[in-house]
């Protein structure tokens, strides 16, 4: 698919497939076009060009009507770097999961509640936090809402943006522990966008490395991050900090690939 921003090129050429409960990373510098990418697949950027099609159905072209906009939105949930802006704060965490069952499925009201808990349950929230306002959560346990919210729409895959970039390193290793879980529990496909190639090994299976719109070198995480074939790849993972690591050695193999 492609997406061009006036005269900038956000997107060029990427195209991959997600096989049903599998985990994709989408790794790449700042600007090199990883939201783009999957704000187009969520249907929340036009493509200018290219296919998109989720369990068989094609959603390259807009939208027609509210049924065809609530199938597409069904089938991909988001979450998002930061649960305060994507989380209403006049609305109570359970409320917040309720609205999304109704929307989508037809329920009487103790059956929706009653799965409203088991979503909470399944996240690791209980009573206590489904009462509360999200302005009232840690920022670990709003994340928890925000997926539990995702999988509320029992979607085919949930694309993760930084998902966990704003957490606490502890709390990110529980966050993408429960992920975890969640993909074994639920068959559930992942689309991981981030910058953190120590996410990337924990949680993917494959990965996929983007510059400047189009993507270098893609195949099963442990082979690109231990072996990675393109210098781009290896500037990457030279870029990580850790011991020994020098930033000037970072900078300098920056500069010299342009
Ligand atoms: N709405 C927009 N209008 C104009 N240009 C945009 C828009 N969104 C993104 N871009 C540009 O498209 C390019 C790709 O951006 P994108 O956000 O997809 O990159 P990214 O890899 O996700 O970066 P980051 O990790 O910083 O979020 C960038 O050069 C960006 O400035």
């Amino acid at each position: 698919m492609r997406k061009r921003y006036g005269d900038h090129t956000a997107v060029k050429d990427v195209s991959f497939t997600l096989p049903p409960g599998s985990s994709l990373g989408i790794v790449g510098e700042s600007g090199s076009g990883k939201t783009t990418t999957v704000r187009m697949l969520v249907g929340l950027e036009r493509p200018d060009g290219g296919t998109i099609r989720i369990g068989g159905r094609d959603r390259s072209a807009p939208a027609r009507g509210r049924a065809e906009r609530l199938a597409r939105a069904r089938e991909i949930q988001m979450v998002f770097q930061d649960p305060y802006l994507s989380l209403d704060p006049r609305v109570t965490v359970g409320q917040c999961v309720e609205e999304v069952l109704r929307l989508h499925f037809p329920m009487e009201t103790t059956a929706r509640r009653e799965r409203v808990a088991e979503l909470l349950d399944q996240v690791g929230l209980g009573e206590r936090e489904a009462a509360a306002l999200p302005g009232k959560l840690s920022g670990g346990q709003r994340q928890r809402v925000a997926i539990a919210r995702a999988l509320a729409a029992e979607p085919r895959v949930l694309v993760l943006d930084e998902a966990v970039a704003a957490l606490d390193v502890s709390i990110q290793a529980q966050v993408l522990e429960l992920l975890g879980t969640i993909r074994r529990e639920v068959g559930i496909g992942f689309l991981f966008v981030t910058h953190d190639l120590a996410v990337v090994r924990h949680i993917t299976d494959e990965v996929m490395v983007l510059r400047e719109g189009q993507v270098v070198e893609a195949g099963p995480t442990a082979g690109i991050l231990d072996a990675p074939h393109h210098p781009y790849t290896r500037l990457l993972l030279s870029s990580v900090p850790r011991r020994g690591w020098n930033p000037a050695d970072a900078a300098a193999a920056r500069r010299s690939l342009g």
